[in-house]
């Protein structure tokens, strides 16, 4: 088939367990090339952990991860950051404050091997709409989008085929919110990316995603398209009532 139908990621059984609990419970999914794709489901449901075992930052105690029909083992090796990256919710977390934006933006380079330096920390500024004013500012001199929009240059700079997104604007305001989301939207449409991302909000999964997994308890509820969600076409009373929770949410904000 062509490239269009290929997997670039395909779990089957995934399970993690932390001390005997089990936070993800056999979760199988397959997401293809290109493809965007939604986690959704409520605090503890297990989103973030499938996110983490692809990224190998959570204890993976069984079944199995294929990206780009490559089987994962239990480590990853750096052929591996090359393809998949992960953004975070919290650009404060996950950026060192007392370094510049241009040694954050090398150090992946740097770690890999690119000699061409200069020209991609330009290219990536400038792809994430900050230029290259920026480059030489540390990062808690910068406000909470730039900061994000750091983040995920950084997470581009290797030009990876698939990013994992764990709440990616849910830290910052509603109106940098929807900047930070339409430079992702734009850069997966020029780069062809693949994107599975976790949300609380369902109207950023709605506007980002093209289907999305229902969750809780670390376990799958149901499987849905965007466009299910928006017209309420949901089999399960437990996605009813996220879609109603977040809807109150809404009218009461
Ligand atoms: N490092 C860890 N050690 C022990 N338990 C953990 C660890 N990480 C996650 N868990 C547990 O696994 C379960 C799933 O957590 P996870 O962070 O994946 O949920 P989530 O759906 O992303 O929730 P939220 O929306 O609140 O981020 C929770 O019960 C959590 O307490």
């Amino acid at each position: 088939m062509g490239t269009m139908t290929a997997a670039a990621l395909a779990l089957d059984r995934l399970r993690v367990t932390f001390d005997g609990f089990v936070a993800l419970n056999d979760v199988s999914l397959n997401v293809a090339s290109g493809e965007s794709f939604g986690l959704v489901g409520e605090s503890g449901s297990g989103k973030s952990t499938l996110l983490r075992a692809v990224a190998g930052l959570a204890p993976v105690a069984g079944g199995t991860i294929v990206v780009n029909g490559k089987p994962l083992g239990r480590k990853r090796d750096k052929a591996f950051y090359r393809q998949v990256q992960m953004v975070f919710q919290d650009p404060y977390g996950s950026l060192h404050p007392r370094q510049t934006v241009d040694r954050l933006l090398l150090e992946p380079l740097a770690i890999h091997g690119f000699e061409d330096t200069e020209k991609r920390i330009l290219r990536a500024l400038d792809e994430v709409g900050l230029g290259s004013g920026f480059r030489f500012r540390y990062s808690h001199q910068l406000s909470g989008g730039q900061r994000q929009r750091i983040a995920i240059a950084r997470a581009l700079i290797l030009e990876p085929s698939i990013l994992l997104l764990d709440e990616p604007t849910s830290a910052l305001d509603a109106s940098v919110q929807a900047e930070v989301l339409n430079l992702l939207e734009q850069i997966r449409a020029d780069r062809k990316l693949t994107f599975i991302m976790v949300s609380h909000d369902l109207a950023v999964i709605t506007h980002m995603c093209d289907r999305l997994m229902v969750m809780q308890n670390g376990e799958e509820v149901e499987r849905l398209t965007a466009s299910d969600l928006v017209a309420r076409r949901v089999t399960k009373d437990y996605t009813r009532n996220l879609l109603v929770a977040s809807e109150g949410f809404k009218r009461s904000a």
